[in-house]
C-alpha cells in the first residue's frame, strides 16, 4: 500500500479519521472523537493514508480533503484579514473623496455611498451568505427615512451596508475610536452617542433631526446594546422621536443568524451559518411611544417567527425511522 496523501490537521477533526484504517484486514490506527487516537503500530497519529480509507467500503471514507472545516478561530482570523485589507482602498478613497463630499453633498454623503457597500460585501461574502427580504419595502435611495433593527453582534453592520443605502449609523463614542472603521465612520458623519449621557443623547438625537431634515437617513439600533442572549431588549425612543417629530417614516428590520456566527463577547469567531436581513414595510405617525412599541412587536413577532421556522426545519431535517 502506498502512503500517497498525507493529511495534517492543526485545526479541526474531519469526519474521516473516525474510522478504521485497515491492512490485510488488521486493525492498524483509529480515531474516534471520545477516544481520541488508538494506534496499534508505529503508523503517525496525525498520519493517515487516504488510499488506506478509500478500501474501507465506509460512507465517510472517500470524503475529500475539501471537506475540512477550518475552526470558527480560525475563520474568526480570516474574517479580519479579509475586512482589513478589503478596507484599505476603500478608505484611501474616502480620505480624498471627503472634501469634495463636504463642499457638494454635506449631509446625505451618496457621492461615496457605494464605497461601504463594496467593502462590507468583499468582507463578508467568503464566510457566509445574506438573504435578503422585502427590499421592495425600502424607500427611495434619496428619501429621508429613520432605520430601526435589533443588534445581537458586531457584524450586524455588515449585511445592513451591502443594501447600499447613505444612512448614518448611531455608533457608541467608543467605536469611533477603532483604527479605520472609527475614522471612516466619522469621516462619513456618523453620529457618537456617549452611554449613560444625557447630554450626549439630547445632542445625537437633534443632529439626527437635522441631518433628516436635510434629506438623509439614519440608522439606529435601539437596544441600544447587543443582545446578549438572542433575546430583543427594550427599544430607547431617541430613534422614535427623530422619525416623529420631523414626520419621516421608520424602517424596521430584522436580522436573523449574525448572533450566532459572532455571538456578542466572542468576537473572536466566526462560526459557519448564514444571515437572513427581512425589511419590514414603513411606518408612520406622530407619536413616538406607539412607534416604538409597533416597530418593537413586528421584529419581536418576525424573530419568533423565524425561530420556529428553524426549529421546524431541523425536526423535519433530522433521519427518522419507518
Ligand atoms: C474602511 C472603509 C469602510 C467604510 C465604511 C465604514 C462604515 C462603518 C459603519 C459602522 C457602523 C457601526 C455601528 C455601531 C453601532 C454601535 O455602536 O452599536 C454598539 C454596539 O455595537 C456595541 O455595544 P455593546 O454591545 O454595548 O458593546
Amino acid at each position: 500500500m502506498q502512503l500517497s496523501t498525507l493529511s495534517l490537521f492543526p485545526f479541526s477533526v474531519p469526519k474521516f479519521l473516525h474510522i478504521k484504517a485497515s491492512r490485510e484486514g488488521e486493525s492498524r490506527c483509529y480515531f474516534t472523537l471520545n477516544q481520541g487516537f488508538n494506534r496499534s503500530n508505529k503508523l503517525s497519529r496525525y498520519i493517515v493514508t487516504r488510499s488506506q480509507l478509500g478500501g474501507t467500503g465506509i460512507l465517510d471514507a472517500t470524503n475529500s480533503l475539501s471537506e475540512i472545516k477550518p475552526s470558527p478561530k480560525f475563520r474568526g482570523v480570516c474574517f479580519y484579514g479579509m475586512t482589513v485589507m478589503a478596507g484599505v482602498l476603500p478608505f484611501g478613497i474616502l480620505i480624498v473623496a471627503h472634501p469634495l463630499a463636504l463642499i457638494f453633498d454635506p449631509y446625505k454623503t451618496k457621492f461615496y455611498n457605494l464605497i461601504p457597500k463594496l467593502w462590507a460585501t468583499a468582507s463578508i461574502a467568503p464566510f457566509f451568505d445574506i438573504e435578503l427580504e422585502g427590499l421592495e419595502n425600502l424607500p427611495p435611495q434619496n428619501a429621508p427615512a429613520v432605520y430601526v433593527s435589533n443588534h445581537q453582534s458586531i457584524i450586524d453592520f455588515y449585511p445592513l451596508l451591502t443594501l447600499g443605502r447613505s444612512f448614518k449609523f448611531i455608533g457608541k463614542n467608543t467605536v469611533f475610536l477603532y483604527p479605520g472603521i472609527g475614522w471612516a465612520m466619522y469621516i462619513l458623519g456618523m453620529i457618537p452617542v456617549k452611554r449613560m449621557d444625557i447630554r450626549s443623547h439630547l445632542e445625537a438625537v437633534r443632529r439626527c433631526m437635522d441631518l433628516v431634515r436635510n434629506g438623509a437617513s439614519v440608522f439606529f439600533f435601539p437596544e441600544g446594546t447587543r443582545s446578549k442572549d438572542g433575546k430583543l431588549g427594550d427599544f430607547k425612543k431617541g430613534a422614535f422621536t427623530v422619525a416623529a417629530k420631523t414626520g419621516v417614516p421608520v424602517i424596521p428590520m430584522t436580522l436573523i443568524g449574525t448572533g450566532e456566527i459572532m455571538p456578542a463577547g466572542m468576537e473572536h469567531v466566526v462560526n459557519s451559518g448564514s444571515v437572513k436581513l427581512i425589511i419590514h414595510k414603513p411606518i408612520k405617525g406622530n407619536d413616538p411611544e406607539i412607534l416604538r412599541l409597533l416597530a418593537r412587536n413586528i421584529i419581536l413577532d418576525t424573530l419568533s417567527i423565524e425561530a420556529q421556522k428553524k426549529k421546524t426545519a431541523l425536526i423535519s431535517s433530522k433521519p427518522s425511522i419507518i
